[in-house]
């Protein structure tokens, strides 16, 4: 496969649920060296298994608030406690390897990434309907009852964003998989428009 044309990082958001996950794994898989997933910085401690610079970049509340300071993250949020970022230099890591970053995010890192005016390349995944991102996230069995209402709230906030214009370059309908998948590889090697 011929390089990636267009070195932007990719990010890419949409309802959880909808398939974002499903969609970027298959881009790695077909993709192996052109490709990565951000790997963020993160002030929570590791859970068993986690390995730092591949889970997560580790690292200290201090550190965090002084890489914050100094302008090094494209965007960065607050969950509970723990405080999660993506930083400049991750992204332009991956660049000087020759690979482009895919970012899964919420709404409002899309929105401080776009208020940086930072260069990157926007896709949103869509439902083919409110109840076929229900029956997916059900499908999926990895989430409490309370959990999946939580989504589903979240879920119309995401999909109202996505119809302001000009937002996303892309917008994809994942109903059928293979055809969405296809929509992402044609965006993904797309020449940049002049
Ligand atoms: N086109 C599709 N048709 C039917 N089911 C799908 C389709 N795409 C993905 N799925 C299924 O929907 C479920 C959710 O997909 P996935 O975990 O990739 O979502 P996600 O957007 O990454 O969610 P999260 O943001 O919570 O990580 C999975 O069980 C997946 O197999």
């Amino acid at each position: 496969m011929a390089p990636v044309p267009d070195s932007r990082p990719i990010v890419i958001s949409g309802p959880s649920g909808v398939g974002k996950g499903t969609l970027y794994g298959r881009l790695f898989q077909n993709h192996p060296d052109t490709f990565t997933l951000s790997v963020s910085h993160t002030t929570r401690g590791p859970r068993p298994g986690e390995t730092d610079g591949v889970h997560y970049h580790f690292v200290t509340k201090e550190a965090f608030e002084t890489l914050k300071q100094a302008d090094g993250f494209i965007e960065n949020a607050k969950f509970g406690d723990n405080y999660y970022g993506t930083s400049k230099q991750t992204i332009e890591e991956q660049k000087a390897k020759g690979k482009v970053t895919v970012l899964d995010i919420e709404v409002e890192g899309v929105k401080q990434i776009q208020a940086q005016n930072y260069p990157a390349r926007y896709v949103f995944i869509a439902p083919p309907s409110e109840e076929a991102l229900e029956q997916r996230l059900r499908g999926r069995g990895t989430e409490s009852e309370e959990s999946i209402q939580k989504r589903l709230k979240q879920a119309k906030v995401e999909l109202e964003y996505a119809k302001v214009p000009g937002i996303h370059e892309k917008i994809i309908v994942n109903d059928d998989l293979d055809k969405a998948y296809q929509e992402l590889e044609e965006f993904v090697f797309a020449q940049p428009k002049a």
